[in-house]
């Protein structure tokens, strides 16, 4: 949908790589009335307002001034979330995967075979995702056709940028959640890919989504692998390598394959369009065989703190170059905020720091250049939940970023005392971001919201030029 084009100028946080992200505190930026960057003007004083919008023709355009105490950012990329499981959130922690699964996910999941508990559960958890700005999401839904269309007619309704799978999953499950054959399970997730394209968007797609080694057939496997390779531009999400009895599990069900990955590439699903949820235990020869397919990783820290999973060495992930995003992992992980997962990526990054810290000839924290056994910084904080979202998902010429021809994804932050997260709001009533520190300012304003925001915070979410959510959004 289309809206009129804008004019933003105020302050803007835009990730750039790994290491660094900009703290604008005065940019102009341009946005098309089809929601595309068009232009980014850094460091503009206010009498320079009025001759770069000349500069662009755009004199005639709507200007919006940011309060002093707001800032545009580019919106949260949820690499990973089962849609299907938010009425169980926050339940059944005392629990690791594999009795989880069996005692509280798979009876929750089962209930989508009513497409009326669909139509009930699914707009709110459309709703709460975005209004903790999540801009880009990753769903897992039910092994049900029916009630995965109603997902995707939600979240195209929503307005959110949406990948939508339906579980494959024709073994090792509960007699009443589980498909008869590997042949209907393809053939629903042929009809489901079908009637998702048919919709009219270009922000809602399907994702091929065998749950886990564990709960499909190798025929089934082969078949989805099959299918992904007919139609390359679907891309795969699964599960890999999140708990120990998991992986003793996989290997003696897959006997030919020495390690996890090894049962996916086998398959035809390891590539560069595969999301690959946790990797928690990864073995060095499945590091090296996910880059070399150029796979991306979900990391769920949240989830994988709460499942007892473990915890994940990101640095050395991205040290080689791997594509890392974030993802909530509802609801193995208890919080929809990709916030909540910013914080335990930190905190997890830090567990492993000590860890390294006690082993002799650790040379790795030695270095400044790599990323292994380090705390992770704000910045790669920032570029984990954007950039490299957008880049497990394969939208990194779309989303992200703040660049020109990108689409104008983005959360409009608010730390104005007047919102009701007090806590957080800046206590001094500076000027703005026009002060001589203010980038110095911005950058700590980013932190503080990083490590205590919450969705009050989130006044305006944007996905392709429109706005879907936040606290100033009336509906
Ligand atoms: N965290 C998590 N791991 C899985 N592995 C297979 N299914 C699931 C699931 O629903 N959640
Ligand atoms: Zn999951």
């Amino acid at each position: 949908m289309s809206t009129s084009a804008r004019v933003y100028y105020g302050a803007i946080i835009n990730p750039v790589h790994l290491r660094h992200f900009e703290a604008l505190p005065q940019a102009l930026i341009g946005v098309t009335s089809d929601g595309e960057i068009a232009w980014l003007e850094k460091d503009v004083e206010d009498h320079q307002v009025q001759d770069l919008l000349a500069k662009h023709s755009w004199s005639d355009v709507e200007l919006v001034a940011l309060d002093k105490w707001d800032w545009l950012m580019p919106g949260f990329i949820d690499t990973h979330t089962h849609a299907c499981q938010f009425p169980n959130i926050g339940i059944g922690q005392q629990y690791q995967l594999l009795d989880w699964l069996e005692n509280v996910t798979f009876p929750t999941e089962a209930k989508f075979a009513d497409t009326a508990y669909a139509k009930q559960i699914y707009p709110s958890v459309l709703t709460r995702l975005i209004s903790n700005g999540t801009t880009t999401c990753c769903y897992y839904a039910s092994l049900h056709l029916e009630s995965t269309k109603i997902l995707a007619d939600i979240a195209h309704a929503s307005g959110q940028r949406a990948y939508i799978g339906k579980c494959n999953m024709d073994r090792e499950s509960p007699p009443t959640y589980i498909e008869s054959s590997p042949e209907q399970s393809v053939a629903d997730t042929e009809a489901l890919i079908k009637y998702i394209r048919s919709l009219p968007t270009t922000l809602v797609h399907p994702i091929i989504t065998p749950r886990f080694a564990i709960s499909c057939t190798s025929p089934l496997l082969h078949q989805l692998g099959a299918l992904a390779a007919k139609d390359p531009t679907v891309p795969i999400q699964t599960h890999i390598s999140e708990n120990l009895a998991e992986i003793a599990f996989t290997k003696s069900l897959f006997k030919d394959c020495e390690t996890y990955a090894d049962v996916y590439d086998s398959h035809g699903l390891l590539k560069h369009n595969t999301i690959l949820a946790h990797a928690v235990h990864l073995e060095p020869r499945e590091i090296e065989l996910i880059k070399t397919r150029n796979a991306g990783i979900s990391h769920c820290p949240t989830s994988n703190l709460n499942l007892s999973s473990g915890s994940v060495k990101v640095g050395e992930m991205l040290d080689k170059g791997i594509k890392v995003g974030l993802g909530t992992d509802c609801s193995g992980g208890f919080a929809a905020s990709i916030l909540t997962v910013v914080q335990h990526a930190s905190i997890m990054s830090k567990v492993v720091s000590f860890e390294a810290r006690g082993k002799v000839n650790n040379t790795a924290s030695k270095s400044d250049s790599t990323f292994a056994d380090k705390p992770l910084h704000v910045a790669t904080l920032l570029y984990l939940a954007t950039v490299g979202g957008a880049r497990v998902c394969n939208l990194q010429d779309t989303v992200g970023s703040f660049e020109v021809g990108k689409s104008f994804d983005a959360l409009r932050i608010s730390l104005n005392p007047r919102t009701k997260n007090p806590g957080i709001s800046a206590y001094e009533d500076p000027s703005g971001f026009k002060g001589a520190d203010s980038e110095k300012l911005l950058r700590e304003r980013l932190e503080k919201f990083l490590f205590c925001g919450d969705d009050r915070n989130i006044a305006e979410v944007w996905v392709a030029g429109r706005l879907i959510g936040g606290q100033n959004f009336s509906g």
